[in-house]
């Protein structure tokens, strides 16, 4: 990168924490974790092309593919070009990655990765897309908005997908190996078929308001569960007691996490769930138990408890006392025998974003 000149610029999206007990596929909030990703692009167009150039630090770095054709970020961000038609990446661009989200734990790692990508996507072909276009592609990837519409506002968020016509059903229906391809590395820019085109206006949200003295503890089991495992297990229909009973409990959640000072009682009952938590008790050691034994009584502080994500890890809402929160949750993990980590996040207000930086 010696006599070239770039511009510079991060992009930065925070981690997320989805359901949040009773708004399977609806809810998120955006926490304090991030993945950041600097990204170098010559001022001048070099008379060779080159792909780009990709390097990771922090969390989970090792494995992560680094071919732009293979690393999730890049072949999002190709997704974005070549909808826009722009059939490849400009030349000589380089992306450092820095990943503070775990892998696989129910964080929203992958939920952040197709945000970075889409706004990478968007960076590399000065594309200028709003916010509702850049979700289109994101939901096109990802398919359920909670995680990555948290991630692109920030914030405590709800969301709905809209109801599409048949023909964008079809549209948004088509398998993911279509929309990301693994790409061939000798294909040049002659891909063949082009992708498919998101739909309009996917995505629906609104912000919820958050009281600021709620805070996030999130104990992080030591192994992966990847999301598409834990939504294997998950029946296709559930009884409509069950169905009222998350309704009625969400409905109260999302203005009950906006009020100061929170109410513990109504917070606990409502951050109960009857649609995934009790399918996925299987995949996670010590789940259930974790559920039962943490209440507003046994743990002064304590406003909710559930599962963050898909999982493993475990989501106490507190205000306080959150060492002795994450203790117990870490001794009924202990007693089966899974080791964790634990980290006092905040909500991050700020949600993704693309800054320039002094080249
Ligand atoms: N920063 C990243 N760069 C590349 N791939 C990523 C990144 N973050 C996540 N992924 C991919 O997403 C997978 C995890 O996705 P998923 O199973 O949905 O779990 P999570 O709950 O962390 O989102 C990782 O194993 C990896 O393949
Ligand atoms: N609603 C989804 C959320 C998945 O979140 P992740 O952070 O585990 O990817 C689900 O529960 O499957």
């Amino acid at each position: 990168m010696s006599s070239i000149e770039y511009d510079k610029y991060l992009i930065g999206v925070p981690a997320t924490t989805a359901n949040v007990g009773p708004g399977f596929d609806v809810a998120g909030i955006a926490l304090t974790l991030s993945l950041k990703l600097t990204v170098s692009i010559p001022k001048q167009k070099p008379a060779e092309h080159s792909l780009p150039v990709i390097e990771y630090t922090g969390l989970d770095s090792e494995n992560v593919p680094l071919s732009p054709y293979k690393n999730l970020l890049t072949r999002v961000a190709l997704y974005v070009l070549r909808c826009n038609d722009i059939p490849t990446f400009p030349s000589g661009v380089h992306i450092l990655a820095n990943n503070q989200i775990p892998f696989g734990r129910g964080l929203g790692s992958s939920g952040a990765a197709v945000i970075a990508g889409v706004l990478l996507g968007d960076l590399l072909g000065n594309l200028k897309l709003d916010k509702s276009r850049l979700l289109d592609f994101a939901l096109m990837v990802e398919r359920h908005p909670d995680n990555v519409t948290a991630a692109l506002i920030g914030g405590f968020v709800g969301s709905y997908l809209k109801e599409l016509s048949p023909e964008e059903t079809n549209a948004s229906q088509i398998p993911l190996a279509e929309v990301l391809p693994e790409y061939p590395p000798d294909a040049g820019e002659n891909w063949g078929q082009d992708p498919p085109k998101p739909p309009k206006g996917i995505g629906h949200y609104v912000r919820f308001g958050w009281a600021p003295e709620i805070k996030a503890v999130a104990v992080m089991p030591q192994f992966e569960l990847a999301t598409a495992k834990a939504r294997g297990v998950l029946p296709e229909s559930y009884s409509r007691k069950d169905m009222v009973f998350n309704l009625q409990r969400l409905a109260v959640l999302t203005t009950a996490l906006s009020r100061s000072p929170p109410d513990p009682e109504l917070i606990y009952e409502a951050m109960k769930d009857r649609i995934h938590q009790p399918y996925r008790m299987a995949l996670i050691p010590g789940l259930p138990e974790i559920l039962a034994s943490l209440t507003p009584q046994t743990h002064d502080g304590l406003l909710g408890i559930c599962l963050s994500g898909a999982g493993p890890t475990i989501l106490a809402l507190a205000t306080h006392d959150f060492d002795d929160i994450a203790k117990k949750i870490k001794q009924i993990f202990s007693e089966h025998g899974v080791e964790v980590a634990w980290e006092l996040l905040s909500i991050d207000e700020r949600g993704a974003y693309v800054e320039k930086l002094e080249s």
